[in-house]
């Protein structure tokens, strides 16, 4: 299970100085939205700088336009760009295209969507990566549901990544579930103490994964 953190409503020092804290616990590193907003691709490729060998996801959350804003974010050195769900699909299959000649990855992420026929479809167009995700604006009127993961249970061999005010508190609920990988923000980002909010949450996967044998979403 994978660790990923997500950099998001920060200034770009302080992605830098979470990075310098967290790295050694991350497995993946996500730009988030905002800050790419913020700083543009030219932050993605000063990350890919400073961690040649970390996966980077650029959470671009494309919806449109997917042919171009994949080459900007793989030009800039991420290993995986985000699209939303609701796209059409010639932005994902055009996403996909780009991928494959910079042998990179495309990230689905399923915010709103609460039909697997969606799912379904999206596996049909060649997507093997997808994101269960709980909104941050969500998150201010109540907290992820385990029921999240129905969305995905009929496709085990989907690698699904979830996120969503996913912290030490609530791990429990989530690694039953047994996600490829777990998106954390907030819980480490807003924490006084990063580096051990970080190595907190990784041994709390390691140690569940030591005791339970991989998986049933
Ligand atoms: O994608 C995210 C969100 O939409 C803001 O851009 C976050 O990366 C995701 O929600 C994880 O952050 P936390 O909820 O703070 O863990």
């Amino acid at each position: 299970m994978n660790l990923q953190l997500a950099l998001d409503r920060l200034t770009e020092q302080e992605c830098l100085d979470i990075l310098t804290d967290t790295n050694e616990s991350l497995d993946w590193i996500e730009v988030g939205t905002g800050v790419i907003k913020e700083y543009g691709l030219a932050i993605v490729r000063t990350i890919r700088e400073a961690y040649p060998n970390k996966v980077i996801v650029a959470d671009m959350k494309t919806c449109d336009a997917g042919k171009h804003e994949a080459i900007q974010a793989f030009e800039a050195g991420a290993d995986i760009t985000t699209v939303m769900a609701f796209s059409a699909d010639q932005t994902i299959t055009d996403m996909l295209d780009v991928a494959r000649t910079y042998q990179s990855r495309v990230m689905v992420d399923l915010l709103g969507v609460s039909d697997s026929t969606r799912i379904q479809q999206l596996r049909q167009l060649g997507i093997n990566l997808v994101s269960l995700h709980f909104g941050k604006d969500m998150q201010k009127n109540g907290s992820m549901d385990s029921q999240l993961f129905d969305l995905v249970s009929h496709y085990p061999d989907l690698e699904v990544a979830v996120a969503g005010g996913i912290g030490l508190d609530t791990l429990p609920g989530i690694l039953p579930h047994q996600p490829d990988t777990l998106i954390v923000g907030g819980a480490i980002t807003k924490q006084e103490n990063h580096k051990q909010a970080a190595a907190q949450i990784k041994e709390a996967m390691k140690n569940y994964e030591a005791n339970h044998s991989h998986r049933s979403l």
